[in-house]
This record gives structure tokens, sequence and C-alpha cells, in this order.
């Protein structure tokens, strides 16, 4: 294993196979596989799941995007605090499916810093994985939108991208911590991955939509 310990955080997310009963489900998978493993495993789920999820796992959990707010009116957004509250280590930030303005992610990096929540920005490319880097987020989390999904893994199809994208955040700020996604689907993805530099990668479908989200979980860090 590399000096920093690699994170495999799994996005549930609205999936129907990542609600309810099936979020623990997963949660349990990853708790075990986790142990036996010793390796970082992550969960993202809908924040309606967060608070039990957090509280009946000993896995860190992610919210899937919060709103640079503060408490006050405001009607339909995510406060940071309260995620913080139900439990949450960290947070996705500009996820492809929940895009943001730059100004939005610099106000989400910072809202995170303060309440020592981990931030993980998104990005589609290296150059705003350079832009991302430069605010200083703790992870930034390379994922071409056009791979997301797919089943067909950004390890394999495009190793280039997470490359330059390691490149691109190290010369910006050494400090960040790289992971990547799309497709991610194997031990042999994760290792590409993390032989490439990064610490560790982000993924939904493959264990999401699993019939055995546990055999999967046991694959993605039987290399590292
Ligand atoms: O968007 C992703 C994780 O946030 C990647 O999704 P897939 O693993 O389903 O490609």
């Amino acid at each position: 294993m590399d000096m920093v310990s690699p994170l495999i955080l799994v996005n549930l997310k609205t999936y129907q196979e990542g609600m309810g009963r099936n979020a623990h489900r997963i949660a349990a998978a990853a708790e075990t596989v986790a142990q036996e493993s010793g390796v970082v495993i992550g969960i993202a789920p809908a924040f309606t799941e967060i608070h039990p999820i957090s509280h009946h796992y000993a896995i860190p959990v992610y919210a899937q995007h919060i709103d640079a707010i503060t408490p006050g009116a405001h009607t339909g957004h995510i406060l940071p605090e309260a995620v913080r509250a139900a439990g949450a280590r960290g947070t996705l930030i500009n996820h492809s499916e929940r895009r943001l303005t730059l100004a939005d992610i610099d106000a989400c990096v910072q809202v995170a810093r303060r309440l020592n929540l981990e931030s993980v920005v998104c990005t589609n490319n290296d150059s705003t994985s350079a832009a991302a880097a430069a605010l200083g987020p703790d992870y930034v989390a390379v994922e071409p939108p056009e791979l997301i999904g797919s089943g067909v893994s950004v390890s394999k199809a495009d190793p280039g991208i997470i490359e330059r994208s390691v490149n691109a955040v190290r010369s910006v700020n050494p400090d960040v911590k790289v992971l990547t996604g799309a497709g991610i689907q194997s031990g042999e993805c994760v290792k590409i991955a993390v032989d490439l530099g990064t610490c560790g990668v982000l993924l939904a479908s493959s264990v999401v939509k699993a019939d055995d989200p546990e055999a999967v979980l046991r694959d993605l860090v039987s290399m590292l």
C-alpha cells in the first residue's frame, strides 16, 4: 500500500438499489470488507440515509452535495452543518450529476474546511482538476462524464486523464489527494488507478447494482 491509505468511495446516487434496506446492505458489506482488508471504504448515500448509516456502521459516510449556505432563511437547500450533525465525515462537491459554478465550488470547499468536513471536488478533465486543486480541497476526483455508468472503466479506457490529472493537481497543490472514477468495477481497475498516482476511486454502479455488493467490494480491494 501507498503511504496515504487508499480510499474506495461508493456513491449510492439515487439508485433504487441504494435506498433504505439496500443502503444498509451495502454499508454492512463495506464495513465487513473494510475490516477484513484494512482498506478504507466510504459510502455516499442519499441525504436521508446519512444519519441512519453513520449511526449503524463504522465506515466513513459522505454527503453527495452541500450548499454553501449558513443557517437561516433558505428553503430546499442542504445545510453543511446539518450534514455534519447527521454524521457525515465529508462531502462530494460538484459531482458531474450535480454541477456547480467555480464560485460555488470555492464556497463549498471553504465551508467544508470550516466545519471539518472532508471535501471531495469532482472534475471532468485535467484542466478542471487543476482549477479544483487551486481551491485546496482534501481530494479532487476526476471522472470523465462519458464513462460514468457506462461499465467501461476510466482506468482502462482513459488512463491518460488520470495521469494528467495527478500531475496537474501535484503541480498546483501537492497536498491535494486525487481519486478517479467512472466505470470502476474490479481490483485491476483500482490497482491501475493507484499505480498512476491516485489515492483511490469513486464509484457507483458496479457496487450499487450488484447482486452481491460484498463480493464486488472484496474484488475491488484485492490488489491493494
Ligand atoms: O459517478 C460516479 C461515482 O460518483 C461513477 O459512477 P459509475 O461507477 O457507475 O461509473
